[in-house]
């Protein structure tokens, strides 16, 4: 990789500001996949920047009010216990993470619903895009190579079955949940980190926004095992999920004073062996339309 995209230079101005220092952001960005150099010399860039800019500012008092409020974690996420019953089907709570607020789940599909799952999207899959920040507008991009469909919340019997068990998971009503997202990743596909919320200051979200609010959470659930490669990971806290059939991970990101929380920031790493297929649910502040 030689060069920066612009959501990593928001990551390292925020980190800088966060006080971190530049040895933890160097070694998050190789984690990444950036060259050493690379990472260092864009790093020290943006301290003397960021020294330059406080030195411009009028008083201290801009340069104190500049500071956003760290994000306020509620609760103590899902507050699940050990395991969860959804209508019969046992759900067991593998790991916790506090920050960001994230839960392993096993057993969230059977291995057969997964299979259907597969099997269903196999002849509709078409090439993902991401959103332009711009526009709002989903284009195609290097860093999201996967291919893709979408099942409309309740569009049959099953799909029905299966949002209402998500949602029930995800302690959401089920009208704040988007259509079933299912992704398959071959061999080298990936998707690189970034945050499921919509950037506030970009103007292409606005059409986003207006469909039921802000994204809050987000589960990526697992329907096949990849032979090699393809964890989701977390490049901020160092940490990433191997994909097995029927697990799931879930993490929250946006808290009642509408405050995001930049540690979600997240991504698919490359398949190096095999395939990867997953289902995503992303749900809303409120009823998605
Ligand atoms: O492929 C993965 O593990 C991550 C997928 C993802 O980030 C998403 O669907 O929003
Ligand atoms: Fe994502």
């Amino acid at each position: 990789m030689n060069q920066i995209p612009p959501e990593w230079i928001r990551w390292i101005d925020e980190n800088v500001l966060r006080g971190v220092s530049e040895k933890k952001l160097i070694d998050a960005m190789v984690k990444a996949k950036f060259g050493n150099e690379l990472a260092a010399a864009t790093i020290a860039s943006r301290t003397l920047e960021r020294i330059r800019a406080s030195a411009a500012a009028p008083d201290a008092t801009t340069v104190t009010d500049a500071v956003p409020k760290e994000y306020r974690y509620e609760g103590c996420g899902l507050n699940t216990g050990n395991k969860v019953h959804i209508d019969g089907h046992n759900i067991a709570v593998l790991m916790k993470l506090e920050k960001p607020r994230a839960i392993l789940f096993g057993n969230v599909l059977s291995h057969d619903e997964c299979d259907q799952l597969i099997a269903l999207s196999k002849t509709k899959l078409l090439r993902s895009g991401v959103v332009d920040h711009q526009t709002g507008n989903t284009k195609l991009h290097e860093h999201r190579t996967s291919s893709g469909t979408f099942f409309h919340r309740g569009t049959t019997p099953f799909i029905a079955m299966i949002d209402k068990r998500l949602a029930a998971l995800m302690q959401v009503p089920e009208s704040h949940g988007e259509g079933l997202q299912i992704l398959n990743y071959q061999m080298g596909g990936e998707y690189r980190p970034h945050y499921d919320y919509f950037r506030p200051d970009a103007p292409g979200s606005a059409k986003h926004l207006a469909r039921g609010g802000q994204r809050t959470a987000t589960l990526i659930i697992y329907l096949n095992d990849v032979d090699g490669g393809g964890e989701t990971i977390f490049p901020r806290n160092g940490l990433s999920i191997v994909p097995a059939k029927g697990s799931a991970i879930y993490f929250s990101y946006t808290n009642a004073e509408n405050q995001l929380d930049s540690l979600s920031f997240h991504g698919g790493s490359p398949v190096i062996e095999g395939e990867k297929w997953i289902a995503t649910k992303w749900v809303r502040q409120n009823e998605y339309r």
